[in-house]
Parts: C-alpha cells; structure tokens; sequence
C-alpha cells in the first residue's frame, strides 16, 4: 500500500504575545492509502494545528507535509473536512449545501450530475425527503450527517474530522459511529479523525495515533486490525476493553502522569 500523507519531520510554533508557543516537535506520521487514523491526546497539545498542516491551511515552521506523492504549500480543495460545527449554510437548502464542493472542484460537471451525487450521499445516510430542508429545521445528528455528505461528495482524497461528533449525545453518535462504517464500505476513503473519545478512535479506526503533550511528537501507535464494518459490541470484548486501557494508559504518560493500571495497582496495595 502506497502512502498517502507522510508528515516528515514537522515542526511549528505560534507566534503569541508572551513568545512563540512550540505546538509541534519533529512529528513524524504515515498513513497508508485507504486507511482510518484516529488521533487521540491530551487537549491542547496540537491535534487540530496538525489538521491545519494537512490540509493546506497553515505551513509548518520546518519539515514537510506531502499528500499522494505532491509536497502541500496552499490549501487543497481535494481535502473534505468536517468539524464539531457542521457550519451549514442556512441560506442554502440541505441539498445545496451539500453540492457546495462540486461546485468548487468541479464547476463544468451538469448541475443534474451534481444533484443526482448529493441525492445519493443524502440518502446513504438517511436523509432522503431532507434534501429541500434548511439546516436550521434538522436536528444536530442530521445537520452532521449531512456534513458528513458535504466533505465527501467530491470524493476528497483524505477525509479529515476534527472531532465531528463531539457535540451530539452518546446514542446519535453511537449511530453516526456506525453510519461512518456503512459510508466506508460504499465509499473507501482515507480519513483522519481527531477525536479525544478512545472508544470512538477504537470503533472506527484501523490506527489510533497517540501525540505526546505539547509540543506534540508521534507517542503510540495501536493497531486495530479488524476488517470492515464493526458490530457495536466489538467494544465490549475483551480485546477492545485491553486496547483502551492502553490507549488511557498512553495518555496518562503523555501528561507526565502514571499509567492508570499501575495507578491503580498502587491504591490496591
Ligand atoms: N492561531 C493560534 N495562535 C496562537 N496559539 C494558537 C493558535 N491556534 C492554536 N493555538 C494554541 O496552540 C495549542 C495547540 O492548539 P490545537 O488547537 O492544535 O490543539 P488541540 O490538541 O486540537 O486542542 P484540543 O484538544 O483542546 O481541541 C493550544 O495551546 C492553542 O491555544
């Protein structure tokens, strides 16, 4: 499998009133083509900055972002996005907000061909009789579906999220977990998913990468090695409950804190 982002040796700092702030420290990540990395690590330590890189939007101070083979020095509209904001437009319909990439990417493709796309992304997901709708009139879990269907209806070559379900309760995300998996398996892609839920990283991804405590360096990397769409239960089996203690357990260390288990021996003493 070819890569598809290599991060090589990347560094950044902000510049702010009290000195520069180091965000990130000689990162180093790959990730293959087709794969879902899920990045996990303590808050603030750069996870979105990192997205930032990917995508265009920011430079780093030193080393090198390249995405399919081409090096990354201006935004990329062949990244779809989705945040923790589903940023909808409401003066657009649902179905018009969903075509807004085509019309960027692909501005010559016949109107009829870009509807026929967004209608078929929006009824995968679910929202078939929505299409007409403002954002305003649907719930939150809808508005991100239809997010969801938003940065991937030009079929980016990395889909990145920065913590896309963060804001909606444990049993619509649990359902948009599982809508995550469904669109994978009809639409392969690549994706980047910032999260700070280790449960989500373990349901979806196929790595979970762990960056350190700012500034930020590659920690962990667990692999999941399960193929395909995951039953909900795989989160209750006794692999998935090892992984995400050791997936805690780096966290804690990237805090400069005690691994929980071994926290936790010491109490039973
Ligand atoms: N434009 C900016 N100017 C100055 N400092 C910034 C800027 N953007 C982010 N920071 C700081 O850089 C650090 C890393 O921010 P970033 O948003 O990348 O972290 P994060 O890991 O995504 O955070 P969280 O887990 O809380 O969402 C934070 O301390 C933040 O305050």
């Amino acid at each position: 499998m070819t890569n598809l982002i290599e991060i090589k040796g990347v560094t950044h700092a902000y510049a702010t009133a009290a000195g520069p702030l180091p965000v990130l420290d000689d990162l180093n990540v790959s990730i293959a083509e087709g794969t879902f990395c899920a990045v996990v690590g303590p808050s603030g330590c750069g996870k979105s900055t990192l997205t930032r890189l990917i995508a265009g939007l920011m430079r780093p101070d030193s080393g090198e972002v390249w995405l399919h083979g081409e090096l990354v020095k201006s935004p990329r509209a062949t990244v779809g996005m989705a945040f923790q904001n589903p940023v909808l437009l409401e003066w657009r319909t649902i179905l018009q907000n969903v075509i807004l990439p085509l019309e960027i990417v692909a501005p010559r493709m016949p109107r009829a061909q870009k509807e026929a796309r967004a209608r078929d992304l929006l009824a995968l997901v679910g929202l078939e009789g929505f299409e007409d709708k403002r954002p305003s009139e649907l719930s939150g879990g809808m508005r991100q579906r239809a997010s969801l269907c938003r940065a991937i209806v030009h079929k980016p070559e990395i889909l990145i999220m920065d913590e896309p379900f963060g804001a909606l309760d444990a049993f619509t995300r649990e359902d948009l977990w599982q809508l995550m998996h469904k669109l994978r398996a009809e639409e392969p892609f690549t994706a980047l998913l910032i999260t700070h839920d280790l449960r989500e990283s373990v349901y979806l991804a196929d790595q979970v990468l762990v960056l350190s405590g700012r500034p930020a360096r590659a920690q962990y990397r667990l692999d999941i090695p399960l193929p395909g769409p995951r039953p909900l239960g795989m989160l209750y089996s006794a692999q998935s409950v090892e992984w995400l203690a050791t997936l805690r357990d780096q966290i804690e260390i990237a805090q400069g804190r005690a691994p929980v288990r071994t926290a936790a021996q010491e109490d039973a003493r």
